[in-house]
C-alpha cells in the first residue's frame, strides 16, 4: 500500500490526474484500451473537471472505457445519480462516445440493474476475467466505499460480482461492485480529502485489528493488483506516525 499525502486538493488532483493518464498510458500500450472505474459522489468533480480540460490532449480518450464503482438508485437525470455527475465533469468535456460509457440501468429494480451491469462487464471482458486497469474509489465519513456500507450484506459478499444492497440508514438501495471483484483489479486508488474522512481513514488504514463490518473500506486489498491512497493533510490528522 502505497500512502500519498498532499497539502492542497489542487496538488492532489494534479498528481492523481497524472496517475490516471500513466496508468491509461501503459493500458493502452498494452492492450490498446483502457478500463478504468469511476467513483462517485462530489470528491471526483474536480479531478473529472481537470481530466476533461487539461488532460485532454494527453492520451487517445476514445481508447478508453469507463465504468462505475456503485450507483444510487435514483432516476438517470436526478442529480444524486453518479452517472450523470460523471457525464457533466468528464464525459461531456471529453466528448466520450456512449458505448464507451457503461452506466448501470436504474430504470430496472436494482437486483435486474446488478445483474445486467454483471453481464454487461462480461460480455466487455468477453468472458474473462474483470480485471479493471484502474478502479478509484472513494471513501465516505463513515468509512464505506463503492456502496459496501457498514453493516450490509454486501460487507460479506464473497463473489466477485455486482449486487444490489439494501442500506438501512440511508432507506434505499445501492448498486455495487463488491469487494473480491475490485480486489482483482491491476490498480486502486482511494480520493480522500478533507477533515470528515479523519476518523474513518484513522481506522481503515490505522487500526492493526481489521473490523471490516464497521469500516467496509478495509476489504479493499488487490489481490496482484497495486493499492494507492491519494489523501489531503486533513484527513490524515488523526493518524498516528
Ligand atoms: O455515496 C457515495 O459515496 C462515496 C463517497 O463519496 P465522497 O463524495 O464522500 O467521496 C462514493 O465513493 C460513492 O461512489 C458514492 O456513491
Amino acid at each position: 500500500m502505497n500512502l500519498l499525502i498532499y497539502k492542497t486538493l489542487e496538488e492532489l488532483n494534479q498528481d492523481l490526474a497524472d496517475y490516471v493518464i500513466k496508468i491509461a498510458e501503459m493500458a493502452i500500450e498494452e492492450n490498446d484500451r483502457f478500463n478504468f472505474v469511476l467513483t462517485g459522489g462530489n470528491s471526483p468533480k474536480a479531478l473529472y473537471n481537470f481530466l476533461a480540460t487539461e488532460c485532454k490532449d494527453r492520451i487517445d480518450w476514445e481508447k478508453v472505457y469507463f465504468f462505475f464503482g456503485d450507483e444510487r438508485n435514483v432516476p438517470a437525470d436526478d442529480a444524486n445519480y453518479n452517472g450523470l455527475m460523471a457525464k457533466k465533469a468528464l464525459f461531456e468535456g471529453l466528448g466520450t462516445a456512449e458505448d464507451h460509457i457503461f452506466y448501470i440501468d436504474t430504470n430496472l429494480a436494482p437486483e435486474k440493474a446488478a445483474i445486467e451491469y454483471k453481464k454487461a462487464l462480461d460480455k466487455h471482458f468477453e468472458g474473462s476475467d474483470i480485471v479493471f486497469d484502474l478502479i478509484l474509489l472513494g471513501m465516505g465519513d463513515d468509512a464505506h466505499t463503492a456502496s459496501i456500507f457498514p453493516h450490509t450484506s454486501l460487507v460479506k459478499d464473497e463473489e466477485a460480482t455486482v449486487a444490489a444492497v439494501f442500506v438501512e440508514k440511508l432507506n434505499t438501495y445501492r448498486i455495487s461492485l463488491t469487494a473480491p471483484l475490485i480486489n482483482k483489479a491491476e490498480n486502486i486508488a482511494f480520493l480522500v480529502f478533507g477533515e470528515g474522512k479523519a476518523e474513518a481513514l484513522k481506522h481503515v488504514i490505522g487500526d492493526e485489528q481489521k473490523d471490516v463490518d464497521t469500516y467496509p473500506s478495509q476489504l479493499i486489498d488487490p489481490i496482484d493488483g497495486k493499492l494507492t491512497w491519494f489523501v489531503d493533510e486533513a484527513a490524515t490528522k488523526l493518524l498516528e506516525n
